[in-house]
């Protein structure tokens, strides 16, 4: 096998792997680099999203929900269960295999497809050249016509509360634990501390969740954030905001965390396990060579422009790695628009459209600007809201909670930003996303024939209620 490649990319994750597949299609010599290893010591390909983030996270969320229903919600169906049991071990044994099954699947589609898969540590050395250096210490060099770097993210650690991988975790030792924590510590009411406090919550944890911001889920719209909150915390979440950590201190099997509450008081908790989950960072550690031509900006992700491309000829860079939301799909598109530009095609990416879920349960779901960005952005707008309380599929599935919210241009009626808290939110969302992608107004959403009966009604009554036409609910407004 010669080393030179049309294209070279560095990191196997959803943006790395799905480039390195979408390049190969379209006729070029592809190989992807990973440095991954699994606990066995073999190379995985797969990245943070399938071997320790978005799938793991989905299969426990998934799991802890069974649980929960049929201990709790059942009995509302007329379903009586009785002595209902969990096993944490096979809980963790059943997302193991599906982690398995899927990074398996990402080597399987690199053969189909053609990649050359490579295990090992890749550098970006000058002129496109990139450096491996296997599992075994030995280093061979590639050289390719185009390089797309997509070496992912990492938990920021915090030196008030350091990770020891024991009682003080981050996300991935979050998805370890072997039996269910009594009270559990969350530093971090971002989208991670949300996600794992519910997995724990229902599986009987004591939750507090920490939180340094005196908003809850200051980034989203905030009638969603406030709806968000009250719901969680009916759950059980004891979500505490205002509250910045300033120590922590491991004795024993437990931990005592110090923090700063609203008043500015000092407060301590004492929790069994600890999860830290204070955001990422992007991941370029030992990435490139000086004289690699790749810059980094003020906040250490790589520089690129919005093609993508970083300031060195042919150096291309995608994913958490590069500015905008960490987000699996985000990288995914990021990566597909680079093969194709590298192809000769005029591929771009509309970053104005991209869905963002937090999944809890019900989901919480988001698409373009919420209400506070376009107030301040100084743009008239209509909202439209519906209740799923006043939905007749969300009342058979008793899923009730939440609520679906249009935003319009008040002059063009151009959908701006849909924000949902709710049963199925993430696909929810996706048909407001589609909708906007086309340019859809509010009135031709309303103007569609949606099914009944069926959660997306809540899409079409919001819809409607953005200009006060609203069917099965009283329109604030009428038209
Ligand atoms: N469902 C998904 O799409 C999904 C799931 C998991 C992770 N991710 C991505 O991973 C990234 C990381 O997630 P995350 O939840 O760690 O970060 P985040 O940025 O969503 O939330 C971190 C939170 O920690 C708080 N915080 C920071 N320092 C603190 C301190 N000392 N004390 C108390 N609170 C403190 C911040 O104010 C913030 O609210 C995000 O960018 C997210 O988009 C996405």
């Amino acid at each position: 096998m010669s080393d030179k490649f049309d294209v070279v990319v560095i990191g196997s994750g959803p943006a790395g792997y799905v480039a390195a597949i979408r390049a190969a299609q379209l006729g070029l010599k592809t190989a992807c680099v990973e440095k991954w290893q699994n606990s066995e010591g073999k190379g995985v390909n797969g990245g943070t999203c399938l071997n320790v983030g978005c799938i793991p996270s989905k299969a426990l969320l998934d799991s802890s929900y069974k649980y929960h229903e049929a201990k709790d919600d059942f009995k509302v169906h007329g379903i009586s269960t009785k002595g209902i049991e969990i096993d944490v071990p096979s809980m963790i044994q059943r997302k193991d295999n599906i982690v398995k099954q899927l990074t398996g699947g990402i080597s399987s589609l690199f053969k189909a497809n053609g990649v050359t898969s490579i295990f090992g540590t890749g550098k970006l050395l000058a002129n496109r050249k990139v450096e491996v250096t296997g599992h075994d210490g030995k280093t061979k060099t590639l050289e390719a016509d185009n390089v797309i770097l997509a070496s992912g993210s990492k938990p920021i650690d915090i030196p008030v509360a350091k990770i020891d991988n024991d009682v003080i975790v981050d996300s991935t030792g979050a998805l370890e634990f072997d039996s269910v924590p009594k009270r559990l510590g969350v530093i971090g009411a971002g989208v991670i501390g949300l996600e794992l406090g519910s997995v724990w919550n229902r599986l009987g944890s004591d939750v507090v969740v920490l939180e340094a911001m005196d908003k809850f889920l200051s980034i989203m719209d905030q009638q969603i954030a406030k709806e968000t909150q009250k719901i969680l915390t009916k759950q059980g979440l004891d979500i505490r905001l205002s509250c910045r950590v300033t120590g922590s201190e491991v004795k024993g099997k437990e931990v005592t965390v110090t923090f700063t509450d609203k008043d500015g008081k000092e407060q301590k908790e004492t929790f069994d396990k600890l999860i830290v989950c204070v955001g990422r960072r992007p991941y370029t550690e030992g990435l490139l060579a000086e004289d690699s031509g790749v810059n980094l900006d003020e906040r250490g992700f790589i520089y690129v422009n919005d093609l993508c491309a970083t300031g060195a000829p042919g150096v291309w860079a995608v994913g958490d790695v590069v500015r905008g939301p960490m987000l699996a799909h985000k990288g995914s598109e990021e990566g597909v628009m680079v093969a194709e530009r590298i192809a000769g095609q005029k591929t771009v990416m509309n970053y104005d459209v991209v869905p963002n879920v937090i999944y809890t349960h019900p989901e919480v779901a988001s698409v373009g600007r919420t209400e506070e960005q376009i107030k301040a952005d100084g743009e008239p707008y209509n909202v439209g809201t519906f209740p799923f309380a006043a939905s007749g599929r969300a009342m058979a599935a008793n899923e009730t909670g939440g609520l679906v919210k249009i935003i319009a241009h008040a002059d063009t009626d151009r959908i701006l930003g849909a924000h949902i808290v709710g049963p199925s939110a993430a696909d929810l969302v996706q048909q407001v996303a589609i909708a906007m992608e086309f340019g859809s107004s509010a009135e031709d959403l309303g103007l569609m024939v949606f099914g009944h009966p069926t959660l997306s009604e809540a899409v079409h009554e919001a819809a409607l209620a953005v200009h006060g036409h609203a069917i099965h609910v009283a329109n604030k407004k009428k038209r």
